[in-house]
């Protein structure tokens, strides 16, 4: 196989939910060695979500990671933690600085573990006042960000149903632990960086930002309109439950989709002919688009105005999503088989289990350095033997009685 882009990097995880495990995730396809630690007792969330067998790792977080268990809390995790920190490049954490430092290893203990040690704290808010300590999860970090902007006026609050905050702020501790590295190369110094869900939701303001600094606009909710875009919006197309959602930039897009609908007057329509006129008579507009839409499947729809280069796209869900011939062909989603442990043999003899699932790879592509994609489900102390034998030079016989003490548990 040919060797990833970050080939030869160990990372350390140790946190829960979504953001940094999305790291972890990343960085494995990309080619490091990942370590996630857990215990039985607090394990990641995300790894037992009802759909899932308990254990098994969620198929796109935990597919590539050494999953080894390791109880902190007990007296004698100390000295394994520490033979891991040593032996990692990178430790990516979420915990809160008092948790880290009731286990030993708070960034001073760190640095004096391992002082070429690059070190990723994803923070809810992070240090200084008045959010300093704060507890984050994605909906209440994402008040500061496009939440506050998006979905229909009478709305009280749209919640976007996905915490977006967490997966942006997943891809800025990439690119912190790709930056450290590359910066470490030069300087010899390790990084110390911390990163926070709330700050990436901010970030996701944009222009609304400059638009309030400049105008004073303060961004009110348009349903799927856009000042800047019209038409913009999702129309229904002929069948049940399924639209077409179509965004015009500018007049050309417009003058080519006037052609594609087989209205080509509509174009010089004084009422439409800007943006911003079409963006006021946007009611007459989106009627004018919906007959046209309504009588064309969502696919015809999209085709036709991809077609002439007007941005159009189904809404998909559920089977419409993991089926899209276009992600399936890309590989976005492969197939993946959970392993379970065969109850009838001793040890660790594992076994395809009667479920499968859909797994998400990372959707890019290398030309050097492919990503790496493994169909198999790690399990909880599956990787055990590996990472505190072959990696850390622990005797099995000292596995074996750290496991029996609860350590790795
Ligand atoms: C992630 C957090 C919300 C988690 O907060 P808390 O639930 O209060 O967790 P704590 O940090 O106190 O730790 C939880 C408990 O688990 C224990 N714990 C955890 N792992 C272990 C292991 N391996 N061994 C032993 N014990 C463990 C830990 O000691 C605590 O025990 P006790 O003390 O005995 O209880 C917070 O740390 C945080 O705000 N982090 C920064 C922002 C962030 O990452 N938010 C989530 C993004 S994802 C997201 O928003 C989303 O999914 O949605």
């Amino acid at each position: 196989m040919t060797p990833g882009a970050l080939q030869g990097v160990r990372v350390l995880e140790l946190g829960p939910y979504v953001a940094l495990p999305l790291t972890g995730r990343i960085l494995s396809a990309l080619g490091a060695e990942v370590i996630k630690v857990e215990t039985n007792s607090f394990m990641d969330v995300m790894n037992y979500i009802p759909h899932y067998e308990a254990g098994v790792g969620r198929p796109e977080y935990e597919i590539l990671k050494r999953r080894v268990s390791l109880n902190v809390n007990h007296p004698e995790a100390k000295a394994v933690m520490e033979k891991l920190v040593r032996a990692s490049d990178v430790f990516i954490t979420n915990f809160r600085q008092g948790v880290l430092k009731r286990w030993g290893i708070d960034f001073p203990a760190l640095k004096e573990i391992n002082p070429d040690l690059n070190i990723v704290w994803q923070t809810g808010a992070g240090e200084g006042k008045p959010y300093n300590g704060f507890k984050f999860y994605g909906m209440p970090s994402q008040h500061v960000g496009v939440s506050s902007m998006t979905g229909f006026e009478d709305e009280v609050l749209s919640a976007t149903n996905t915490s977006y905050s967490d997966y942006h702020c997943g891809l800025y501790n990439v690119l912190v632990v790709i930056s450290s590295l590359l910066a470490q190369r030069r300087t010899k110094k390790p990084t110390f960086a911390e990163t926070s869900i709330f700050k990436s939701a901010a970030c996701t303001l944009g222009p609304a930002v400059l638009d309030y600094q400049a105008n004073h606009h303060i961004p009110v909710r348009r349903g799927n309109r856009d000042r800047f875009f019209a038409p913009h919006n999702a129309y229904q197309c002929s069948g049940e439950d399924s639209y077409c959602t179509i965004a015009v930039r500018n007049d050309e897009e417009w003058q080519s989709l006037c052609a594609a609908i087989g209205q080509p007057a509509l174009a010089d329509d004084p009422r439409f002919a800007t943006t911003a006129a079409r963006f006021d008579n946007a009611d007459p507009l989106d009627e004018l688009i919906s007959a046209w839409t309504s009588q064309r499947t969502r696919q015809e729809a999209m085709d036709t105005l991809q077609k002439v280069g007007v941005p159009a796209g189904i809404v998909a869900k559920g089977e419409d999503f993991a089926r899209d011939a276009h992600l399936k062909e890309r590989n976005l989603f492969r197939e993946a088989i959970y392993f379970r442990p065969d109850q009838t043999k001793p040890g660790k003899e594992w076994q395809p289990g009667s479920r499968k699932s859909i797994a998400l790879s990372v959707p890019i592509g290398l030309s050097e350095t492919p990503c790496r994609y493994d169909e198999r489900m790690s399990r909880l102390g599956e990787d055990n033997d590996y990472v505190y034998g072959q990696i850390l030079g622990i005797t099995p016989q000292e596995i074996k009685r750290l496991a029996d003490a609860g350590v790795l548990s």
